[in-house]
C-alpha cells in the first residue's frame, strides 16, 4: 500500500477494535469514527494487550475528505445510522470493507456510499466487548475476502499485521458457510446459553436438523457445501470453550436490537423465495424477532 493511503474505520467496537489494533502496531492506525467517544482503544489478547490512541471521532462533520480504503464494523442494524459517516469518507475511488456478519453486506451498504467499491468480507474469530469497553480476543484474528483485483487494497493495509487474510474464488460458498455457524449459534439466544449447551444431545440433534435446512437454502443460492458441513459445524461447538458467547447472544443480554434478520431470517426469506421448506426457521426467526425489538 502506498504509504499515502488513508484508512478510516467505522464502528470500534469488538471487531473494530480488533482491525484497529492490527493496524496501529504495524504504523498503519485508521481514522476511527464512532458513535459513543473514547480517548482510546484497548485489546487484550493472550499475550497481552494493545492500546490504540484516539480519539474515536464521533462527529462525520469533522471529516475533510474522501478515504482510500473503509473499513465498516458497525452491527449491520446500524448500518443507516452510520449514513453521514460514509457519505464524509467515501467516493467512488473508496473501498469498503465489510467486516460484519451475513451474505447481504452489499446490497445494504450500496445506498451509502457514494459509488465506492464494497468488499465483503467473512469474519472468523471471536471478539467480546468488555464491561470497561475493553475488547477481549478470543482467537487469532482471521478474515477471507473474495479474490478480486480491488481486494488488494484491503490485503495490503493488513499485510504483516496479527490479522491473517485469506482470498477465496469461490467466497460465496465460504459466506454461506459462515452463516451457517452465525445461524445455528442463534439457538444459543433462545436458551440464554453459550457454546457449552450444544453438548447437550438434544441440542446437538435440533442443531443438526437446522443446519442440514441451512445447508438447502445455501445450495440453491449457489454454495458448494458437502453434507457434512452440518455435522463440522456442530463439532466446532463442540471443541469451542463452554463459555464462548457470540455476538448475537451479547446483544440480547445487553438488551441491544439483534442481527437476526441477515443471521437467521436470510435463511427463511431466501428458502422461501425457493419454495423450500423452512420448517425450523419459521420457529426461530419469530422469536428472535421477538427477542430483538417491539412490544413486550
Ligand atoms: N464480535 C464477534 O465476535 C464477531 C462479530 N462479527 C460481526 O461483526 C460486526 C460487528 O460486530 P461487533 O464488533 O461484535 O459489534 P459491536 O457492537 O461490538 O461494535 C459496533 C460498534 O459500532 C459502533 N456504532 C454503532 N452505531 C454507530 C454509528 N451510528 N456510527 C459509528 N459507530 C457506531 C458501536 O458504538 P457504541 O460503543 O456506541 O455501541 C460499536 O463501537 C457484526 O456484523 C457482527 O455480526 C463477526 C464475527 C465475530
Ligand atoms: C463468534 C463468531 C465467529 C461465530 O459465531 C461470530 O461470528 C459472532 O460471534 O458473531
Amino acid at each position: 500500500m502506498s504509504d499515502h493511503s488513508s484508512v478510516a474505520l467505522i464502528g470500534p467496537g469488538a471487531i473494530g477494535t480488533t482491525i484497529a489494533a492490527a493496524l496501529h502496531e504495524v504504523g498503519r492506525a485508521p481514522l476511527l469514527c464512532g458513535r459513543t467517544a473514547h480517548p482510546q482503544l484497548i485489546l487484550r489478547h493472550d499475550e497481552g494487550e494493545v492500546t490504540v490512541p484516539g480519539p474515536v471521532l464521533t462527529d462525520p462533520a469533522t471529516v475533510r475528505h474522501p478515504f482510500d480504503l473503509v473499513f465498516v464494523a458497525v452491527k449491520t442494524t446500524q448500518v443507516a445510522d452510520c449514513a453521514e459517516w460514509l457519505a464524509a469518507l467515501c467516493d467512488e475511488n473508496t473501498v469498503v470493507c465489510a467486516l460484519q456478519n451475513g451474505v447481504e453486506q452489499k446490497t445494504q451498504l450500496k445506498p451509502y456510499v457514494n459509488g465506492a467499491t464494497v468488499i465483503p468480507s467473512v469474519v472468523w474469530f471471536p471478539a467480546q466487548r468488555e464491561a470497561d469497553a475493553s475488547v477481549w480476543l478470543r482467537a487469532k484474528p482471521r478474515l477471507t475476502l473474495p479474490d478480486i483485483p480491488q481486494a488488494t487494497r484491503i490485503t495490503d493495509a493488513l499485510g504483516g499485521t496479527r490479522c491473517a487474510v485469506e482470498l477465496s474464488t469461490d467466497f460465496t460458498s465460504i459466506a454461506w458457510r459462515k452463516l451457517l455457524q452465525n445461524a445455528v449459534a442463534g439457538l444459543m439466544v433462545l436458551a440464554n446459553r453459550r457454546a457449552g449447551m450444544f453438548s447437550r444431545d438434544n441440542i446437538t440433534e435440533l442443531a443438526l436438523a437446522y443446519l442440514r435446512e441451512c445447508l438447502s437454502v445455501a445450495r440453491v443460492e449457489g454454495a458448494s457445501l458437502s453434507d457434512s458441513v452440518p455435522q463440522e459445524i456442530v463439532d466446532g461447538f463442540h471443541r469451542a470453550p463452554a463459555d464462548l458467547g457470540t455476538s448475537i447472544l451479547a446483544d440480547r443480554q445487553a438488551n441491544r436490537p439483534l442481527e437476526w434478520d441477515i443471521r437467521n431470517g436470510v435463511i427463511q426469506r431466501y428458502g422461501q423465495k425457493h419454495g423450500l421448506p423452512v420448517p425450523i426457521s419459521n420457529v426461530i426467526v419469530p422469536l428472535l424477532a421477538a427477542g430483538s425489538e417491539g412490544p413486550g
